[in-house]
Order: structure tokens, then C-alpha cells, then sequence
């Protein structure tokens, strides 16, 4: 809704519709029948626009999209109607002007914003463009490279930057409403023709069409196959070409391309995806509605390798203090070194920088070899090597100095979270808090409860995630938790392949072509193949501990590829060593190159073992990876691991590089059809009966048989018996 009040000469719109007044039909109905009674009124000679509870609008109402009668063709027509007002029109921007809110602001004469408002064009995200007239008025008024680059990339900009680019008028510190009713009462009778956007001319650009070809270029490098930024571009680039009225036309079809391309769809699923995983519950009752998280004054990393430092900086960056411990003083050196390297980086990108992070004042971050400093600590993180033994030791001993309230975490990327609580006198306070490498930079934190682990420890990580501006995903314990465990029958189909006639490179091109950043094979060189070489030691899957008379190709009756194994023993770790699957420049070289000794090594190696080297085709490799992926997904759903199929898509998206654009891999199998994904894992396991990654899983099974329903149903077909925990 939106409220209409006169006060006295200046009549008042206020759009209400909470928690960030979200423009629905209703709040679209009311601002018009607002806006023609302050025409209607004679005493009224100037309208202001603002929103109820110091926030403008966060834009078009998301939930009404995929409603029948849609607000797309709505909002422009209301977008013209205040800016062919007679009267003067000034938006009073508190809060957030995003999508249409910006849109509205747009349309009126002048905009007055709080400094510590934001302003965007976010369409871009959820896969649209700035359907009402947006694409054509932000370039009139702040020219087109910088509407280019809001409107393709959907940043949201700062209010001091809005008056910078000239989007704002006026920024005040104090009361943004009086601020602008008083600039309404100033410019009453002012020609307001200079003022509407619509008739302005696109400023010109030196040398245009030069730009706007670089310009192209940059938006496609970025967007990786999603369709909106180059629609976006082509949008703004109709401003530069054509009258207001032509480029609003194009703006509309460009629209209507993206509103039926799927990606929309999917885009706005992640946008609710990422928002209902904060709604965590587990099988056993506990919830985010009755969960309280105790405060974190003071946390302690334990560990400064790889990930260690970037969970530091982390930390840092979220204003917490804290202890960070290395087991002896030359590992202690190495890390302080790459902690305060990473944390001048990150300085050097903030306002204020090194001040505001304050990290050389050692109350806030003090470096130590000593466990003692962990006494009074609320949580700890713990980042040491992957071994059981280790942690285990290390969970002892820091349940005997910490304090009894004390959060003991691990990072641990696949290890069992009870056998690590059982170390323990406080299992209820043990949890397992993922992060994804590098840590500072990756948004996701797989947040891994055990048998014990209480409410209140998951309510607390899960606050943790929020303060380090992660995302939190709640999920239960098994081998390599979701987001690991899905990834191991993806990789492995990718090595089979490869066993089986196919390359790197051809494996990686068809995962980067459907969206991904990296291929398997360049991220398994990126992260190093020892980390996993390491595990399958541990497992007894290779090395010493192989029993004699192993088969070279089976583990425990099942398909096994050596091929990981045999490039470890030959020295080749990936990026590290400057060989891998790829060949680099130099060790920690990062182009990689086909190898012509790789190419040559996997053609003895099928000779050696009498494998047949066949042709695979692109739909081949892409269905092998995904679908064997997507297929451990229902089984975890199935077991109870996760809540959702929305949590493992944004456990995907956030963690796993998975093309945003389409919504996941839960996600992405709804579009597909399950009973094609199932028909085709059907097929493959056929062809592989040794691989059971391929068998489909009951649960998959069970909702094609059902009717293929949509994904938010699934849940609802589980038996609660089917249920581990
Ligand atoms: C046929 C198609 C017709 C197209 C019509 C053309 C018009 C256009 O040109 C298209 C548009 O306006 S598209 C909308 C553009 N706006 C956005 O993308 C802003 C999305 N929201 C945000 O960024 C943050 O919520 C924000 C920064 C605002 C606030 O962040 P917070 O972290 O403080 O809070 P959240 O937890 O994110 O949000 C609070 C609750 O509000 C819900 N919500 C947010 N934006 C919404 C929106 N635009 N529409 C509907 N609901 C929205 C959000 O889901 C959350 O609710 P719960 O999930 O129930 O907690
Ligand atoms: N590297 C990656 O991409 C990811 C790793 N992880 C997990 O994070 C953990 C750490 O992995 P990385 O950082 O890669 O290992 P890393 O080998 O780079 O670092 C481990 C650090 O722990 C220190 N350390 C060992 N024993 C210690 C002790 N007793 N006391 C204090 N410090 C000790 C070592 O000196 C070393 O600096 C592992 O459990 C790993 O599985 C999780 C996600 C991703």
C-alpha cells in the first residue's frame, strides 16, 4: 500500500509494504490514485515519495513474478506518470532505492538521499533487466558508462557515490524526509522540463561505438552463458541509438526475452533458496525459531596453513578479536606473515583500510604458540591437517583448558563430527563450521551438526556465518558432508572418462561451457591432487596399507581409477609442482596447458590395463558428471543429511562455483525432468554396473514414479522412516 498525506503545500506518498516495501500490484495502485490526487488538488503544489520505515524500496515485489498477471507493464506506465507531473515530484531516499524503488526515484524530478542509503539496479541478479524505463533514464542522467556498469553488473552503490555520479541531488546525515520537503517547497513553480529525464539527451562518450564493443566484450567475459547483463547492454546501448520512446520499446522486448528464458526463473529460486536456509531445522526438533546463539566477544584459530589464514582474516574483518596459534614458531612466522599479508590486501580495499581493521593492535589480533591464551575464548576454530588423530588430540586438550561455554569447531572437509566430539567432556558444544578456500573470499560455510551438538551451538555458527557475511547452511554429519560428498561421484566420473578415451581439457570444457569456473580436472590441479591422494592413503585405497594382490582398477568390488594415484607418485600435484592433469609455466604457474606426456601417459595406461579407447561426446560427459552428482544429492535428502534440495543448491552456488544462473543442481534436475535424469542414470549404470555413484537412488526413484512434482513438494515424499537421523 502506499499512504497519502497532505501536510501544505507539499502533499506526501509513503509506499508501505514491509519489511522493505516491495512495489506489489497494491502499492503500484495506491501510488497512482496518490499521485492523481495531488494533481487533482489545487492546494497541492509539490509531491514527495518516500518509504515506511526508513527504507524507499527494495523494488518490484520477486514473490509476484511468477504470479499471472505480472507487474512488468505496470511500473513504466507509473514511472512516466510522475515524471509528467506538473507539479514537482522528489523522492526522499532512505534505507535502500533498488530495482523499481530506484526506478520510481527515477521518475521523480529530484532525489534527496540518506547518506547511508543504497541504490541499484539489481534486476540483473535475478536474471531480468530494469524493465520500467530504467535501462533508458539512468544513462541520461549519469552517462553510460557507469549506467552500463551498474545496470550489468546490479551493484548496489553507496549514497556518497550516487552524488559523486550526479544519480542523487542531495545527501543529508540527519531527516532525509524534512530534507526533501524542503527542497519540494524550494523549487515549487520551477520549470521542471530540464528535470525529466525522458527528454534528456544521452551525454555522448568520446568515440562511442569503440567503448561500447569493449564494453560488450567485458560483459560476455563475465557472464559465462547467463543471458541477462549482454541483454542488459544491449538495452542501454538502444539508449544510445534511439529516441526515449524506441529505447523504451527494445527495453520491453529485451525483457520478455529474459522474463521466458528459464534463467529468470532460476535466479530468483537462488534469491529465496539463499534466504530459506536461514530457516535451519534438523530431524531431531531443534530450529532457528527456538535456538538462541550466545555471543562471540572473542574466537581462536588454531591452524595457519591454507585455510587457517583466511579464516583469520575473516575474522578480522568482522570486527572480532581474536587468538590465532600455530604448533611451533617457524609455522607461527609463516602464517602471521600470510595473515597480514591478506589483511593489508583486504585493508587496502576498504575505506579507512589498516585503521578500521585495526589487526596490528595485538588486543585484536594476537598471534601464539601457547594454549593457554585459549582459556577465555567463546569459540574456537580448529584448521590443522585432515587427520583424525590430530584433531582428536587437539579437541582434548582444548576441552580441558577452554572455558565450559566455550564453541569447539572444526574445519575439517570430510571427518566425522562425533568421533572429533568424542575427544571431548562437551560433545553438545562440538560442530563442524566448513569453510571453502579461500576462506575470506568463498561465501559458503557448511555448518555440520553431530549426534550431541546442541541448538544453541548451531544457532551461534550460524550467527558466525552471518557476521562474516557467509552464508550459513545447515547440514548433518556423514562422509564429506553434502557439498564434499557430491563432489567425489562428479570428479570420479570425470577420471573415468578419462580412463575410457576423453581429456582434461574436453571434460573441462563441457563443464565450463554449461557454467562452472573451473572443470574438474583445473580445479582438482588448483586445490592439489595430494590433498586427496593424502585421504585415499588413509583410507587404505593406495600406498602402503593396500593389501598385496589388489586389483589395479577395483577397490572393494567397485570401479576404482588409479590414474590420481599414479600422477602423485610421479610428483605431479597440480598448480604446486607445475604439473597435473595440465601442465603449468612454472611450479605454482596458473595457465595451464594440455600435456602431450599426459596424453601419451593415458594411452599406455589403457593399453597396460586393455581398455578400448572410444569417442565421448559432449551430452556424454555432462550427464555422467552431473547427473552422478544430482543423483548423491537424493541420497542425501533421503538420508536426512539435509533439510532441503534448497540447501544443497546453495551449498553448490556459494561453494562449489555452480552456474547461479541455473539455480543449482536440485534445481537444475527439476528442469530437466526427473524421470529423464533417471532414465539416463538407468542407461549409464547399465554401461558401468562396478560404479554405484551411477545406480540411481531410491528417492530419485520414488518422485518419478510419483509424477515428476515440482521441487518444492519433494520433501513431502519421504517417509519419516527413511530418515538416519
Ligand atoms: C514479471 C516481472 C515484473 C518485473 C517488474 C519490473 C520492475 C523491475 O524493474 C524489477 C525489480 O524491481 S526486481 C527487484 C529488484 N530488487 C532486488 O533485487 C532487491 C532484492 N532484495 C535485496 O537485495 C535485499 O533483500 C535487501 C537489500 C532489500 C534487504 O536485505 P536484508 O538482508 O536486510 O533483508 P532480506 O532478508 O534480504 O529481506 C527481508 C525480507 O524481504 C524479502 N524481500 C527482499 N526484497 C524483496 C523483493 N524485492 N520482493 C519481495 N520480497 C523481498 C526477503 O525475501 C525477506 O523475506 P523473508 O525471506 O520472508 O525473510
Ligand atoms: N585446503 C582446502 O582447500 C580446504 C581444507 N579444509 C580442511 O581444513 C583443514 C586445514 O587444511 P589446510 O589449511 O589446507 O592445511 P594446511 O596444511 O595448509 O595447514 C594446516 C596447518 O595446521 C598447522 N598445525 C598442524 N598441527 C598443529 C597443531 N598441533 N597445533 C597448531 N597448528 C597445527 C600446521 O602447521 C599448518 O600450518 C583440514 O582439515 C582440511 O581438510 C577445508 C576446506 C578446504
Amino acid at each position: 500500500m502506499a499512504q497519502y498525506a497532505r501536510g501544505s503545500a507539499v502533499a506526501v506518498i509513503r509506499l508501505r509494504n514491509p519489511p522493505v516495501n516491495a512495489l506489489s500490484r497494491a502499492v503500484l495502485q495506491a501510488l497512482e490514485d496518490g499521485l492523481k490526487k495531488a494533481d487533482a488538488d489545487p492546494s497541492v503544489k509539490a509531491v514527495m515519495i518516500c518509504g515506511e520505515n526508513g527504507k524507499f524500496s527494495a523494488g518490484a515485489d520477486i514473490r509476484g513474478f511468477s504470479a499471472p498477471k505480472r507487474l512488468g507493464g505496470a511500473l513504466g506506465p507509473i514511472v512516466s506518470l510522475i515524471e509528467s507531473s506538473e507539479k514537482p515530484v522528489v523522492a526522499a531516499i532512505e534505507g535502500v532505492a533498488l530495482g523499481g524503488g530506484l526506478e520510481v526515484a527515477l521518475g521523480c524530478h529530484y532525489r534527496v538521499a540518506h547518506v547511508k542509503a543504497r541504490m541499484g539496479l539489481p534486476e540483473v541478479t535475478l536474471g531480468l533487466l530494469p524493465g520500467a524505463e530504467g535501462t533508458q533514464r539512468l544513462p541520461r542522467l549519469i552517462g553510460v558508462p557507469a549506467a552500463l556498469d551498474m545496470i550489468t553488473t546490479g551493484k548496489h552503490i553507496p549514497a556518497t557515490e550516487a552524488l559523486k555520479l550526479g544519480l542523487v541531488d542531495e545527501i543529508v546525515e540527519e531527516n532525509t524526509i524534512e530534507a526533501a520537503i524542503r527542497l519540494a517547497n524550494k523549487v515549487i513553480g520551477q520549470p521542471l522540463g530540464p528535470r525529466r529525464l525522458s527528454l534528456k539527451p544521452v551525454p555522448k562518450v568520446p568515440n562511442m561505438e569503440a567503448f561500447l564493443d569493449e564494453a560488450l566484450a567485458k560483459v560476455k567475459r563475465q557472464a559465462r552463458g547467463c543471458l541477462a547483463p549482454e541483454l542488459c547492454f544491449q538495452a542501454v546501448r538502444a539508449a544510445t541509438r534511439s529516441p526515449f520512446a524506441e529505447g523504451v520499446r527494445r527495453e520491453r522486448e529485451l525483457f520478455q526475452v529474459l522474463l521466458s528464458s528459464g534463467q529468470a526463473q532460476a535466479l530468483q529460486y537462488a534469491f529465496f533458496a539463499e534466504r530459506a536456509v536461514r530457516r535451519w531445522a534438523t530431524p531431531g526438533g531443534a530450529s532457528w525459531s527456538s535456538a538462541a546463539p550466545q555471543p562471540v566477544r572473542r574466537a581462536a584459530v588454531i591452524g595457519l596453513g591454507t585455510m587457517g589464514r583466511g579464516i583469520v582474516t575473516s575474522l578480522v574483518k568482522a570486527n572480532i578479536p581474536l587468538v590465532a596459534l600455530e604448533q611451533d614458531l617457524e609455522n607461527l612466522n609463516k602464517g602471521r606473515k600470510a595473515v597480514m599479508l591478506l589483511l593489508e590486501r583486504e585493508a587496502m580495499k576498504m575505506e579507512g583500510g589498516a585503521q578500521v581493521l585495526d589487526f596490528h593492535n595485538p588486543a585484536r589480533l594476537q598471534f601464539t604458540v601457547d594454549f593457554d591464551l585459549l582459556r577465555d575464548v567463546d569459540l574456537v576454530i580448529e584448521a590443522v591437517f585432515e587427520n583424525m588423530a590430530l584433531k582428536k588430540e587437539i579437541f582434548h586438550k582444548l576441552s580441558k583448558i577452554c572455558k565450559p561455554g566455550a564453541l569447539l569447531c572444526t574445519n575439517t572437509s570430510a571427518l566425522n563430527i562425533d568421533e572429533i566430539a568424542s575427544a571431548t567432556n562437551r560433545p553438545q558444544q562440538v560442530i563442524g563450521t566448513h569453510f571453502f578456500s579461500p576462506a575470506h573470499v568463498m561465501r559458503l560455510l557448511e555448518i555440520i551438526y553431530g549426534r550431541h551438538t546442541s541448538p544453541t551451538a548451531i544457532a551461534t555458527a550460524m550467527q558466525l556465518a552471518t557476521a562474516l557475511k557467509k552464508v550459513g547452511v545447515v547440514v548433518g554429519n556423514c562422509f564429506g558432508f553434502v557439498g564434499n560428498r557430491m563432489m567425489f561421484p562428479y570428479v570420479q566420473q570425470a577420471v573415468f572418462l578419462l580412463e575410457e578415451g576423453s581429456r582434461p581439457d574436453a571434460v573441462d570444457q563441457v563443464l565450463e561451457d554449461f557454467g562452472f569456473k573451473i572443470g574438474p580436472f583445473r580445479m582438482s590441479d588448483l586445490a592439489g591432487l595430494d590433498v586427496g591422494w593424502r585421504s585415499r592413503k588413509d583410507q587404505g585405497l593406495t600406498g602402503p596399507s593396500l593389501p598385496a594382490g589388489t586389483p589395479a582398477r577395483q577397490r572393494h568390488g567397485q570401479r576404482y581409477s588409479p590414474l590420481p594415484d599414479l600422477l602423485c607418485e610421479r610428483g605431479r600435484f597440480g598448480q604446486k609442482t607445475g604439473k597435473g592433469w595440465y601442465l603449468y609455466e612454472k611450479a605454482g604457474g596458473r595457465t595451464a596447458t594440455p600435456d602431450p606426456w599426459l596424453l601419451n601417459f593415458l594411452s599406455q595406461y589403457r593399453d597396460t590395463h586393455g581398455i578400448r579407447t572410444r569417442f565421448i561426446d559432449q551430452e556424454e560427459i555432462l550427464e555422467r558428471c552431473l547427473f552422478s552428482l544430482i543423483n548423491e544429492g537424493f541420497a542425501i535428502l533421503a538420508e536426512g543429511i539435509a533439510s532441503g534440495p534448497e540447501h544443497l543448491d546453495v551449498i553448490y552456488i556459494n561453494g562449489y562455483g555452480w552456474p547461479k544462473h541455473r539455480g543449482g543442481p536440485m534445481f537444475y534436475a527439476s528442469t530437466v525432468g526427473l524421470p529423464r535424469v533417471l532414465a539416463k542414470l538407468q542407461k549409464y549404470s547399465e554401461a558401468h554396473p562396478d560404479v554405484p555413484g551411477l545406480q540411481p537412488s531410491a528417492f530419485l526413484k520414488k518422485l518419478a514414479a510419483v509424477g515428476n512434482p515440482p521441487l518444492k513438494e519433494w520433501m513431502s515424499y519421504l517417509s519419516q522412516q527413511s530418515s538416519k537421523l
